[in-house]
C-alpha cells in the first residue's frame, strides 16, 4: 500500500486522495445507457439476450417460482441453515426497533399535525451475483422490505452457470415468503425494474448494491423515470484508524475483507504509529496470499493507502474527508472519538469487532452509501421502505387563530386566491 503523511498533505491533496473510481464510473455510462435503452425497447427479449451477453446462460424462464424455489432451498446444509436463521433474527430485531412511532402536535390552538407511516408499494431489490453470491444482502433488504409491509416485492440477481440461483438465495427467499426470484443481473435488472417488462413490474423504488454498472444504471434511471433509488451503494470499501493498542493481525484481515469483494474495492489503513502500519503490511502479504480471492484483493490493494497521523483526531479529520462506507476504529480507546465522526455509512466500535459482522450477522444493515456519498446519505433501513406522510386537522377556533397570519403571508407573496381559501373561511 502506499503511504502518505497527514502533515504533508496540503487541502488539495487531500480532496485528490479521498476521490474514487470516478474517472472509471463515467467511463462505462454509454455502455449502461445502451443497455437501459435495449431492455426499454425489446424488454423481456432484451433481458434474455444480455443473460447470454453478460452471465453466459442461455434461459428459459427469466424467474424461478416456489416449487424451484423450495427444491433449492431443499439442498443446503443445517448448518448454513442454523447462520442463516441467527442472521434473520438479528437483521429483525435491529430493524424493528426502527419502526417509528410518531405524535400529534397542536402547533397552535386548534391546529394539529402529525404524520402517518406508509409502506412503499413495490420495491424492487437487487441481490449481487456476479464474482460472489450474496445472500446476506437478501437478507439486508428483505426483511425491512417486509417490516415495513411492501406489497410488492421484485427480486433480481444474476442467474448463475446452472441457470437457476444457488440454494442459500432459495432458503432466504422461503424465509421472507418470496415466491419468484429473477434471474436477471446487472444494469438490464435496473432497467427492467424502472421501466418494467412483460414479466417484470415497474417499481417504486430499487434497493441493493452493485458493481459499478448497476450503480451507473441506478443512478440514471433515477433521473428518467418516477422510480426511486435508496442510494449509491458501489464498490466496497473500509477505512481503519488504528492506534497503538491495535492488533496488525485484526487490521490487516479487516483491510483484506473488504478488498476481495472486487478489484474497485479500496481499503484505507488510517494510523498514529508508524509500527503499526509496517507491521500491518507484513501481515496483509502472508494473509493475502491464502486468500481464494487473492487477485481481486491484490487489484483492489494496489489501488488502497495508507495515512500516518499524529493522533486520533487527526485520524477522524480525514476519514470525515474520505467518509468511509465502513469505519472501524481499531483502538481501545474508542468511546471518546465516537462523538467526532461526522460521516460515515456504518461503524465498527473496538478491537473485537469486525466489519464482517455488520455484513452477516450483528443485526445492522450492510447496504449503505459508497464513494463518500455517507456525506449525505445513510445506508438502507427501515425508513428506506416507507414513506411518511403528513396530515393536519384545522378546527372553527383554529381557523380564527391561524387565518390571519396565512392571510398576510399569502399576501405578501401576491397570492390571492391563497388568502381567499382562508378569507372564506373566517366570514
Ligand atoms: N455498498 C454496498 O452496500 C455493497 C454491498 C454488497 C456488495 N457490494 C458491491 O457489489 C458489487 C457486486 O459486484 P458483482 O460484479 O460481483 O455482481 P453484480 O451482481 O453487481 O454484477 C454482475 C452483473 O454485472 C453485469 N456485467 C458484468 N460485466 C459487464 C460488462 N462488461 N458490461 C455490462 N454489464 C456487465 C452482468 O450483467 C452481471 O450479471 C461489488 O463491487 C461489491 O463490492 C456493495
Ligand atoms: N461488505 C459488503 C458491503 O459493502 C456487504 C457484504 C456482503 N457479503 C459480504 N459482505
Ligand atoms: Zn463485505
Amino acid at each position: 500500500m502506499r503511504q502518505y503523511s497527514f502533515s504533508g498533505l496540503s487541502k488539495a491533496a487531500i480532496q485528490k486522495l479521498v476521490l474514487r473510481n470516478v474517472d472509471a464510473n463515467n467511463n462505462i455510462r454509454g455502455t449502461v445507457e445502451d443497455i437501459i435503452s435495449e431492455v426499454k425497447a425489446k424488454g423481456d427479449g432484451a433481458l434474455k439476450s444480455f443473460a447470454q451477453k453478460f452471465d453466459g446462460v442461455a434461459l428459459d424462464s427469466l424467474f424461478i417460482d416456489k416449487n424451484k424455489i423450495d427444491e433449492l432451498a431443499a439442498t443446503i446444509s443445517p448448518k448454513v441453515k442454523d447462520a442463516i436463521n441467527i442472521a434473520y433474527q438479528n437483521i429483525k430485531k435491529f430493524h424493528q426497533t426502527q419502526i417509528s412511532k410518531e405524535e400529534k402536535v397542536e402547533t397552535t390552538t386548534g391546529v394539529t399535525c402529525w404524520r402517518e407511516v406508509r409502506a412503499i408499494e413495490k420495491v424492487g431489490l437487487y441481490i449481487p451475483g456476479g464474482t460472489a453470491v450474496l445472500p446476506s444482502t437478501f437478507l439486508m433488504l428483505g426483511i425491512p422490505a417486509k417490516i415495513a409491509g411492501c406489497k410488492e416485492i421484485v427480486v433480481c440477481s444474476p442467474p448463475q452457470k446452472s441457470g437457476e440461483v444457488n440454494g442459500y438465495l432459495a432458503y432466504v427467499a422461503q424465509l421472507l415468503e418470496i415466491d419468484r426470484i429473477y434471474l436477471v443481473g446487472g444494469a438490464q435488472a435496473v432497467a427492467a425494474m424502472a421501466y418494467g417488462t412483460k414479466s417484470i413490474t415497474k417499481v417504486d423504488k430499487i434497493f441493493g448494491p452493485g458493481n459499478q454498472f448497476v450503480t451507473m444504471a441506478k443512478t440514471l434511471v433515477q433521473s428518467t423515470t418516477n422510480t426511486a433509488i435508496d442510494m449509491p451503494a458501489g464498490p466496497s470499501e473500509v477505512l481503519v484508524i488504528a492506534d497503538e493498542t491495535a492488533n496488525p493481525v485484526f487490521v490487516a484481515a479487516d483491510l483484506l475483507a473488504q478488498a476481495e469483494h472486487g478489484v474497485d474495492s479500496q481499503s484505507v489503513l488510517v494510523c498514529i504509529s508508524q509500527a503499526t502500519i509496517d507491521q500491518t503490511q507484513i501481515e496483509l502479504e502472508k494473509q493475502l496470499n491464502i486468500l481464494p480471492r487473492k487477485e481481486i484483493a491484490a487489484k483492489a490493494m494496489a489501488n488502497s493507502y495508507t495515512v500516518l497521523v499524529k493522533d486520533l483526531e487527526e485520524a477522524i479529520d480525514f476519514s470525515n474527508e474520505y467518509a468511509p462506507e465502513h469505519l472501524i476504529l481499531a483502538t481501545d480507546n474508542w468511546k471518546p472519538i465516537t462523538n467526532k465522526i461526522i460521516n460515515a455509512g456504518s461503524v465498527f466500535a473496538g478491537n473485537l469487532t469486525p466489519e464482517s459482522a455488520g455484513d452477516y450477522a450483528s443485526g445492522t444493515n450492510h447496504t449503505l452509501p459508497t464513494s463518500a456519498y455517507a456525506r449525505s446519505y445513510s445506508g438502507v433501513s427501515l425508513d428506506s421502505f416507507v414513506k411518511k406522510i403528513t396530515f393536519q386537522h384545522i378546527s372553527e377556533s383554529g381557523i380564527k387563530n391561524l387565518g390571519k397570519t396565512i392571510e398576510t403571508l399569502a399576501e405578501i407573496e401576491g397570492l390571492q386566491a391563497h388568502k381567499n381559501a382562508v378569507s372564506v373561511r373566517l366570514t
